[in-house]
């Protein structure tokens, strides 16, 4: 099977193979931020997001974006809208096509940023991530937004390792120290938090979102890099782009600030 964004009609087919694509909460979503609900609780007992040097171990390309892992060590996430401690699992991106606006999967009040990180985080309540990753509190994943502007050099030494995995499967170690906390941008007080799902096929209705609202600035260079892995496609291997999903009706939820 090639890729789900480009084989039959893409994500707006996924329902066809797994129905939960329809279901009631759902990711991405638009951000409108008219009715967000500013949450004074979630400012009262702080995020905390903790992160360290040794917790990459190595990166790999999963035929849908590149994927840095981690054994978790030291990288935990608590407190805003969490009730337990999430470990750290791995992070991918997802992003557009050359001179489009289109690439983050969430957007705010419409609007599409060129790319979306997600630092995906698992319940330390249950066993391991594949035992947390259906259950409705089982991730925690944060969402930073990338934006066009100055170069952010660590990113880059993430970017040095494309060329290392040119095909679906390639995997490198990563054997330099890399915090994965540099990829937050320089205020992670002001996020958004709802309940979601995996974006990706099985669409786990798993996910509890945290994006954050300041974007994260990379070049324009940095930004075109990310299509320089490489994908099946129906048309033979070529340059990754459009890997994200469009935001899905947010049916009955109200998405909280943490900021007022
Ligand atoms: N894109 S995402 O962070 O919702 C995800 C994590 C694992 C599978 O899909
Ligand atoms: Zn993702």
């Amino acid at each position: 099977r090639g890729n789900i964004y480009l084989s039959g009609a893409g994500p707006s087919a996924w329902h066809e193979e797994y129905p939960v694509a329809k279901g009631k909460r759902q990711s991405p979503v638009d951000i409108n931020t008219n009715k967000t609900k500013f949450d004074p609780k979630l400012a009262a007992d702080p995020l905390t997001i903790r992160f360290s040097d040794s917790c990459c171990q190595s990166i790999v390309n999963t035929g849908i974006s590149f994927q840095v892992t981690s054994n978790g060590a030291g990288c935990e996430l608590s407190g805003g809208p969490l009730d337990s401690t999430y470990q750290f699992a791995q992070f991918h991106a997802h992003w557009g096509a050359y001179l489009k606006t289109t690439g983050s999967e969430h957007t705010v009040d419409g609007v599409s940023y060129p790319a979306e990180l997600h630092l995906v985080h698992w319940n330390t309540k249950y066993d391991d991530f594949k035992d947390a990753v259906d259950k409705p509190d089982g991730l925690a994943v944060i969402a930073v937004f990338f934006k066009r502007g100055k170069e952010h050099p660590g990113f880059g030494k993430i970017q040095d390792l494309f060329s290392k995995i040119p095909a679906k499967g390639a995997k490198v170690n990563i054997d330099f120290e890399f915090n994965p906390g540099l990829l937050m941008p320089p205020d992670s007080e002001n996020y958004w938090t709802y309940l979601g799902s995996l974006t990706t096929p099985p669409l786990y209705e798993s996910v509890t979102w945290i994006v954050m609202k300041e974007p994260l600035e990379v070049s324009v260079e940095q930004i075109a890099i990310l299509r320089t892995l490489l994908w099946e496609t129906p048309n033979g291997v070529s340059q990754m782009y459009n890997n994200f999903r469009p935001p899905v009706p947010l049916r009955d939820r109200v998405i909280r600030a943490s900021f007022g």
